[in-house]
């Protein structure tokens, strides 16, 4: 599971916000349990699998990593962005950011499992 943790953004009372690994990530890879990575964001995507417009089959090569880069190399709307938010469960762990998503460790790029 995710670590808890508070971050203080501005003044405003403490946010908690969920970080996730990779490691874990990838353990949910599977149709029934589909989450992937987005810009840093960690979506469960399960019950998305059969309503996306761009099909089943390219999620389900995105499953249990990061989709950063096939997500934006599909060229989504801003309506397919705006749906990201309802599928959030929190953030990525900042050091395993992919270079597509600012990282600087580019080596994400290649995470496999
Ligand atoms: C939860 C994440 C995602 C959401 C909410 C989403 C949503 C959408 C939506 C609404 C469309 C219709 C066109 C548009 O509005 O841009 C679309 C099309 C598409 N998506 Fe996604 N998408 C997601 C993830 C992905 C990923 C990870 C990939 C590939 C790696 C992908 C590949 C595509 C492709 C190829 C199309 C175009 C289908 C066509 O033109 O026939 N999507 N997606």
């Amino acid at each position: 599971e995710g670590s808890r943790s508070s971050s203080m953004a501005g003044k405003r009372p403490a946010a908690k916000v969920t970080y996730y690994r990779l490691e874990e990530v990838a353990k949910h890879n599977s149709k029934k349990d589909a989450w992937l990575v987005i810009h840093g964001r960690v979506y469960n995507i399960t019950g998305f699998l059969g309503e996306h417009p761009g099909g089943e089959k390219v999620l389900m090569e995105q499953v249990g990593r990061d989709a950063t880069q096939g997500f934006e190399a599909a060229g989504h709307s801003a309506d397919a962005r705006e749906m990201l938010a309802q599928f959030c469960l929190g953030e990525l762990q900042p050091e395993q950011l992919c270079a597509f998503s600012g990282g600087k460790n580019a080596v994400c790029l290649q995470f496999s499992f």
